[in-house]
């Protein structure tokens, strides 16, 4: 007889960036292994449908402490929509009193506001910190390893792109492209994400449209989950590679226009922080059954 273990969830979305939380500060988790429970639970026919697993924990240097899953069950260091989604279940769940707390990651520990209208969080700002901009950081393979990675030539069968790598905690390349809807996603995507020796760590594959100085289309292929239709950290990394490429100006509010909505990045010159302003929603509340 196979005891089965009912794990108390919520699912939860960032701009249609969706992912089971669960919450190891109210509950006790006694889960064998997080990367395999991501991978069960984010299968839309098999488990609840996601893009990966996010866990609420006690932390012993900020407020509250955030892991966050992919799909595949790769653990990752940082994660917008995640973070935006942590701070609305942290506050309205009482796991924290202020409306200015701190979320510690595996890429430091960052600020985050809510914006609460009667007892509802509609709207979180999370300060996400410094982009980190050195080749050998990001990672990105070659060359000198501190220098920047500004328009790097790239050739995939035999067609030549450039892109502007940018990490915020973790990797992301992004393309430029003249229309959002041409963008090459599958084909960049599909090779270079999760295997290309060019990204020692992976990367998370981003095209980006200038629409004029202050906004944005985005699109990701994120790595270790493919397409979603949001990445937050990837809307930070657009905008820090289009103040880099001289698309946009830095101490801006600049809207990125994602497929699931907009957020509202500024890289700001006096603290080199990068800012983001956007939605975080609830799904449902449910128990996953794991066998
Ligand atoms: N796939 C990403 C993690 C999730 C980031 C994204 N969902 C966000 O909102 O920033 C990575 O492996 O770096």
């Amino acid at each position: 007889m196979i005891l089965e273990q009912k794990i108390p969830f919520t699912k939860m979305h960032g701009l249609g960036n969706c992912y089971i939380y669960l919450d190891g500060i109210t509950n006790k988790l006694s889960v064998p292994s997080f990367p395999d429970l991501s991978m069960k639970v984010s299968d839309p026919y098999k488990g609840i449908g996601s893009d990966g697993l996010i866990l609420i924990l006690p932390s012993d240097q900020a407020d509250v402490k955030m892991r966050i899953f992919n799909k595949d069950g790769s653990e990752a260091m940082n994660c917008g929509n995640g973070l935006r989604c942590v701070a609305k279940y942290a506050y309205e769940h009482h796991l924290v009193q202020a409306e200015r707390f701190s979320i510690e990651t595996l890429s430091g520990n960052k600020q985050a506001q809510v914006h609460v209208k009667n007892g509802v969080v509609e709207q979180v700002t999370v300060d996400m910190g410094e982009p980190i901009l050195e080749r050998g950081l990001i990672p990105v393979a070659g060359g000198n390893e501190t220098e920047k990675v500004i328009r790097e030539k790239l050739i995939v069968d035999g067609v030549t792109y450039t892109f502007t790598g940018v990490s915020m905690g973790n990797p992301h390349a992004l393309f430029f492209v003249d229309h959002i809807d041409k963008a090459p996603i599958h084909k960049l995507g599909a090779k270079l994400a999760d295997t290309d020796p060019l990204f020692p760590n992976g990367v998370n594959v981003g095209f980006v449209q200038k629409l004029t100085d202050h906004e944005v289309n985005y699109r990701v292929w994120e790595r270790g989950s493919g397409i979603t239709q949001a990445c937050g950290t990837g809307a930070c990394a657009s905008v820090v590679a289009s103040i880099l490429e001289e698309k946009v100006v830095k101490d801006v509010p600049v809207t990125v226009h994602l497929e699931g909505g907009d957020l509202t990045i500024e890289w700001r010159s006096d603290t080199n922080h990068v800012l983001m302003t956007g939605d975080a929603e609830t799904i449902c509340e449910g128990f996953y059954l794991q066998q």
